[in-house]
Parts: C-alpha cells; structure tokens; sequence
C-alpha cells in the first residue's frame, strides 16, 4: 500500500509536472507571440510615420541661410495658382496692371542696409514697448495705429494722441517710406512689373514674437495659411526682418510649404523676403522657441481701389 501510495505519489507528482511544463511552455510560446506581433506592429507604424513623412513634407531645403549674404537676389519661379482668377484682374496688359502671371517667391539682402534695419528694430521696439500682447505675438500697425495690447488692440495714434510725436519721428517714417518704395521696386523687377502699378496695401505691420504661449487666436501666428486668401488684398507679400535667427532667436524660420518639399527662408537683418501671394505660395511661420524675432510684414496689391497712403505721422 505504502509503496502503493508512493506509486501513486510519483505519478501524480509527474503528472503535476508535465502539465506544469507544458503550461510554461506554453506560456512561453505566447509570449514571443506577443512580442513578435508588438515589435511587427511597431515596426509597421514607424514604416508608415516614414512613409507619411516622405510624402507630405519630405525635403526640406533652406533656401536661403542666416549666415549666408545674398549679392543679388535668390528667385525661385513657381506656377501661378487659379487664386486670382476670383478676384478683380488688373492684368499687366499694356503695363496697366500687375495681376500675377509670373509667380514665385525671392530673397534679397542688399535692399535694406544693416543700420537700416537696425534704426526700423528701434521702431518696433519702442512702439511695441507702449502695448504688447498677452501671448506670444504682438502687432504694430503704423498705418491704422492699431497695437496690441493684452488680448485686444488700441489706436496709438487715439490714444496717445499728439503725443505720439514723443515716440516717433518723421525720420521713423521717412524711412519707412524709403524702405517701402525700394522693396517696391525689387518686386517689380523680379516680376517684371511697373512699380507704379504696384500699391501698397493693408494691414502692413510690425510683428515682435516671442516664445510666450498663445493666449487668443490673434497670438497663433504659426498656422500654414495663404496671404491671398487672408488678407484679400495682397498680390505681392514681402517680409523684412530685423532680427537673426539662431542669434536673436531661436526657431521662427520661414517656410514655404510645397506638395512634396518646404523651402526656409532663415531670417536675417535686413533680409527681405518676397513672394506672390497665392496658394503657389502656401507657407507658416516656425515657433519661436526662445529669444525674440521682429519683422516687417509690407504688401502690395494690384487693385487701386485697395491701396493705401505711406504710414504718417498724425
Ligand atoms: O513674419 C513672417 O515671416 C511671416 C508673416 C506672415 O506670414 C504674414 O504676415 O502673413
Ligand atoms: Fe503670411
């Protein structure tokens, strides 16, 4: 009996035994089912981040760098967009007009002088110094008078009324002027224009940026979007910067965002960037991640009825 029992004994314990094995085995085997199907199924998302990745925005080129300093303009030529065709045509037929045929987008350093852009980064400093937004970008517009100011915007121009004159000076404004007339001219050429049937047009503005974070939809500066389509008026956009990427602050490039390419555009004091303002022209504008970054936003339409005086003082 007792050997019996013991018999017994051994056969439940190999029993117990076997199928514990086979349950580790079992287990195990599950287990580097699991971890093959998880590492495939990462292995396929990281394929289809790449793939993605390539499709939508593989190549990005600068276009122009900071430390680079253009002789002459970089001109890319892009096809017109059916943009303008919704809007009034002034058609550059017996030169009357300037409605895009030729499009695209340049970059010159040698329209604005450091000391230039150095006097107009004094401008919006101090101009900016009387408001600024709550987040992290703030508007000067000379021509309306409109500043931020918290979540909102004021008319310096009402609110500090002659006293304004304080603060700026007719000297601000001349160059100004002279800058505009210049940059003017550059787009004409590159486009083969007459200037004179180039107007400038609203909203033209100083912008300061800043790592803040967004506290309205005003502040949210980064969104890929089309000038034509935003503001309405514009034909020809051009940007002058006053501050250095990557010494000044840091993200905030420029970016024109093709089907399958970007091209940056790397700011520079006293680069002015240039461009059509269609959807050939699609761009964003980086997050600035620290540091502040101040441009000039100048543009032109080609419609009469849209144009504006130079900025003056009241
Ligand atoms: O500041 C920039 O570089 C671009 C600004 C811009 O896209 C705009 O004012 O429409
Ligand atoms: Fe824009």
């Amino acid at each position: 009996m007792a050997l019996q029992r013991r018999g017994n004994v051994k056969t439940a314990d190999t029993s117990t035994i076997e199928k514990q094995s086979k349950r580790v085995i079992t287990q195990t085997s599950s287990y580097r089912g699991y971890t093959a199907l998880l590492l495939a199924f990462i292995g396929t998302c990281a394929l289809l981040t790449w793939i993605c990745s390539v499709w939508t925005n593989d190549i990005t080129e600068t276009m122009v760098s900071r430390g680079e300093i253009l002789t002459q303009p970089r001109v890319f030529m892009v096809q017109c967009s059916e943009d303008y065709q919704k809007y009034k045509h002034f058609p550059d037929v017996l030169s009357s007009g300037c409605t895009p045929t030729k499009c695209g987008r340049a970059v010159s350093d040698s329209v604005v002088t450091a000391d230039e852009a150095q006097t107009l980064k004094r401008l919006a400093e101090k101009g900016l110094a009387l408001g600024g937004s709550d987040g992290g970008a703030s508007i000067l517009d000379l021509h309306s008078g409109a500043l931020s100011m918290g979540k909102k915007f004021i008319n310096i121009y009402r609110y500090f009324n002659k006293q304004i004159r304080d603060i700026f000076t007719e000297d601000d404004f001349k160059l100004y002027r002279a800058v505009r007339s210049r940059i003017q001219r550059v787009i004409a050429e590159t486009f083969g224009l007459d200037s004179s049937n180039l107007y400038l047009t609203k909203p033209t503005f100083f912008s300061r940026i800043n790592s803040t974070g967004a506290k309205t939809a005003h502040d949210e500066y980064w969104h890929p979007h089309i000038d034509k389509v935003t503001y309405g008026s514009f034909d020809y956009t051009s940007l002058l910067y006053l501050t250095d990427y990557d010494v000044d602050f840091g993200g905030g490039r420029f970016i024109f965002m093709d089907p399958n390419s970007n091209q940056t555009v790397e700011p520079r004091a006293g680069r002015v960037s240039f461009f059509s303002s269609g959807s050939e022209n699609l761009h964003h504008v980086e997050k600035v991640a620290w540091g502040t970054r101040y441009a000039i936003t100048v543009s032109f339409t080609c419609d009469p009825d849209y144009a504006i005086a130079d900025p003056s003082l009241p």
